[in-house]
């Protein structure tokens, strides 16, 4: 039972945020593509996806929040609920509590039906009415977080993990790292950069516009637009046609304080999916050449697929560890890309389960970048430039392995690099982005000269 598409009414919406939200509590799916998976087997509509996504972010985004009123009026503990019971709960108190346009009957109903249908106890269905109604007569006041303990007040208000607010405590102070809490559970811009080998900015917003897709030009990043309204940007024949691709406003400034020219040799060392090679090589006006390495086999055919889609022939991919050792790299590259693993922190806004990852394995993450750079380090010619890039906010993935490989490495220095206001010029050579403050991403960009 409950295998996405088998036995689903069509077009409901709850169901498949439900089971979305199961799967990734119980098999450690990722919540933007197990979504995107089971809206597709089961064939929702254009709205019904909209409110099947609307319900799965929702509820991650808040999940702590929700539990935190769902235990208030339980006389079972949240934690002894079985899953399915607990996502139906957890999705009614969501409409009710966030979603102004869903009748308070319909969030209560649908919840009930689905933990009827999902539950093995015959108990289920009674306790998710009881708590469901408990919570619609309360609505005006629902109970009230303890503020005495910040750390403890800020992780259930914005349902981030304990630990990870305390380390945004510990760097930003009380009323930045809320404003950071907040930003992580707003819905962010999509943001597409033109393939201007291919149109101009103008050209893709009016083929935008005859496909009926809201799309602007950004406010401030050349050659990008922004997309509102959701839909599969996929389907468009604008995109098919490779006429831009998606990346984070964070991806583009990287590929800007890198300063790619036509005709150099770049080694974008972990490459997949592939958007930094791809702003790379139009920046190169397809000139030169970009190799686009990712460890994962599997990987490599997103980068091929891209790449062949942008019709940019002068990116090559392969297989390989960007930690282990190739000889005929040595002092061969102008330009050496090290967009290394990370945790991710910063995107929490576009996968927000990603803040519920366990702390422990990503301890191990800084030795594994360390030895990254360490290693396509000696791929720079003399003269060349280093980027260190991150998609995380922990100072231990970012400054702290920069700061380390410094040391190490002393024919390395940073360099200033100038980006489109309001980001300005990075006179360090290093530069954090912050959903909070630049509204892209959590990013950090590290700009590394090697002497000649
Ligand atoms: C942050 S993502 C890269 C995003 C990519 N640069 C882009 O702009 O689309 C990090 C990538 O590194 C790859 N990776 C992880 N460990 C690696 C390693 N040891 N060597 C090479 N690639 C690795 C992952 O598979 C993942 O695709």
């Amino acid at each position: 039972m409950g295998r996405v598409g088998e036995d689903i009414m069509a077009g409901n919406a709850r169901e498949v945020a439900l089971l979305t939200l199961s799967a990734c509590e119980k098999q450690g799916a990722w919540s933007d593509l197990a979504l995107k998976k089971n809206i597709h087997s089961v064939g929702l509509d254009g709205r019904d996806a909209a409110l099947a996504t609307r319900l799965c972010f929702g509820v991650l985004q808040n999940r702590m929040l929700l539990d935190f009123y769902i235990g208030k009026f339980s006389s079972v503990r949240v934690e002894r609920m079985e899953n399915r019971v607990l996502n139906a709960l957890r999705l009614g108190v969501y409409q009710m509590a966030f979603l102004t346009r869903i009748p308070v009957s319909a969030a209560v109903n649908e919840s009930v039906t689905l933990s009827r249908k999902y539950s093995k106890n015959p108990r289920s269905p009674g306790l998710v009415n009881g708590i469901l109604r408990a919570v619609s007569r309360n609505m005006d006041h629902l109970p009230l977080i303890e503020e005495k303990d910040p750390a403890r007040y800020l992780s259930i208000r914005y349902s981030h993990p304990l630990w990870l607010v305390r380390e945004f405590l510990d760097a930003l102070g009380e009323k930045e790292a809320e404003r950071l809490l907040a930003a992580d559970n707003s819905e962010p811009a999509t943001v597409a950069q033109i393939n201007i080998l291919r149109a101009s900015t103008l050209e893709v917003l009016n083929a935008l516009a005859a496909e009926a897709a809201d799309a602007a030009p950004h406010p401030w990043l050349p050659d990008c637009v922004t997309l509102t309204g959701g839909g599969d940007l996929e389907q468009l024949s604008v995109f098919r046609d490779g006429r831009f691709y998606i990346q984070d406003a964070a991806a583009r400034l990287a590929v800007m304080a890198a300063a790619p020219r036509p005709g150099m040799r770049v080694l974008d060392a972990c490459a997949a999916p592939g958007g930094k090679s791809f702003g790379t090589a139009i920046a190169m006006g397809d000139r030169g050449e970009v190799l686009s390495c990712d460890i994962h086999p599997h990987k490599k055919k997103l980068i091929d697929a891209g790449a062949q889609r942008l019709g940019l022939a002068c990116i090559r991919s392969a297989v390989q560890d960007a930690k282990s050792p190739c000889a005929q790299w040595v002092d061969a590259f102008d330009l050496v890309i090290a967009d290394v693993p990370c945790s991710g922190l910063g995107i929490i806004r576009k996968k927000p389960d990603i803040r519920y990852k366990e702390p422990g394995p990503l301890a191990g993450l800084p030795a594994v970048q360390r030895s990254i750079l360490e290693n396509v380090s000696a791929y720079v010619k003399p003269g060349g430039v280093l980027l260190y890039c991150t998609c995380t906010l922990l100072e231990r993935e970012n400054g702290d392995v920069v700061s380390w490989f410094l040391d190490a490495h002393p024919e390395y220095h940073t360099e200033p690099f100038e980006l489109p206001a309001p980001i300005g010029r990075a006179a360090e050579g290093r530069l954090t982005l912050w959903p909070h403050i630049h509204g892209t991403d959590g990013f950090y960009i590290a700009k590394l000269r090697r002497d000649l």
